[in-house]
């Protein structure tokens, strides 16, 4: 079932199962329509359940329908961790989607888990910026900060996106495209993640929400105009979706 709530529009399927169904759908509609139009698509993950919300991506008809050469892979946000660490954003989308389709590993955008945090912020950053004057990475005409193609989003219990917290300044960083925390409510504590600005310049945004726990910030951040969740700041350029389940949806 679709509906429009404010600016969103709000898909409900009576399962998990049903999100992952459209979602790979919607993921490879939205890959072939930009390979069309520029001949890339640039898409940036989150870590979580959202990864194994994208299986159906890496079996038939899309394993081989999809032009998985074209895409490159970015993070919202990243565990400043050992890229093989069970914690690793990396490793649970390498194993969960990457391992299974061809997307060079040049355009795997990692995070260098040699730095500190604040060192792999500024690194992560500063690759940004190498990909934007290279032209691999348009700017928002709008805003001024990177545009991506596609971002999927997953959200806490507390109304968190990708490591932007609720009683944490780094959802109301306006300047960096980049920053950093060490003390996230969410475990592991170290952690980069890309700000509101650089989400809120993609051309298309999936917020993937499945589970009973997350009811109660859904009905927030969809029914409550003046929720202070950092989710409900989420917006994009082009259309802003949302994935739901039944026990997701449950007190809407
Ligand atoms: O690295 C992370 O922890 C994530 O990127 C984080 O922002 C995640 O998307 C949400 O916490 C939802 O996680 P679940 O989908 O597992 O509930």
């Amino acid at each position: 079932m679709a509906c429009e709530i404010g600016n969103r529009t709000v898909l409900k399927f009576d399962t998990e199962d049903g999100v992952a169904v459209a979602l790979a759908r919607y993921i490879a509609d939205l890959s072939e329509r930009f390979i069309k139009e520029k001949g890339s698509f640039n898409v940036v993950l989150s870590g979580g359940s959202l990864i194994d919300t994208m299986r159906y991506l890496t079996r038939a008809p899309y394993k081989e329908s999809v032009d998985w050469p074209k895409w490159s892979i970015f993070w919202l946000d990243e565990r400043v961790v050992p890229l093989d660490s069970k914690d690793s954003n990396y490793r649970l989308a390498w194993d969960g989607l990457l391992k299974y389709v061809t997307i060079p590993n040049n355009q795997i955008y990692a995070i260098n888990d040699k730095l500190s945090p604040e060192g792999a912020a500024e690194d992560y950053e500063a690759g940004l910026r190498d990909l934007v004057d290279r032209r691999i990475l348009p700017l928002s005409n709008a805003s001024g900060f990177p545009s991506f193609d596609l971002m999927l989003v997953g959200m806490g219990p507390d109304g968190h996106v990708a490591s932007l917290f609720p009683n944490r300044p780094q959802r109301y960083e306006k300047k960096r495209w980049v920053t950093y925390i060490t003390d996230s409510p969410k475990p592991p504590p170290p952690r980069i993640t890309l700000t509101f600005p650089v989400i809120n310049s993609s051309s298309e945004i999936a917020m993937v929400v499945t589970g009973a726990d997350l009811a109660g910030a859904v009905k927030d951040v969809l029914e409550n105009p003046d929720s202070d969740l950092p989710a409900s700041e989420v917006s994009a350029q082009g259309l802003l979706t949302w994935f739901l389940d039944n026990d997701a949806a449950s007190q809407l």
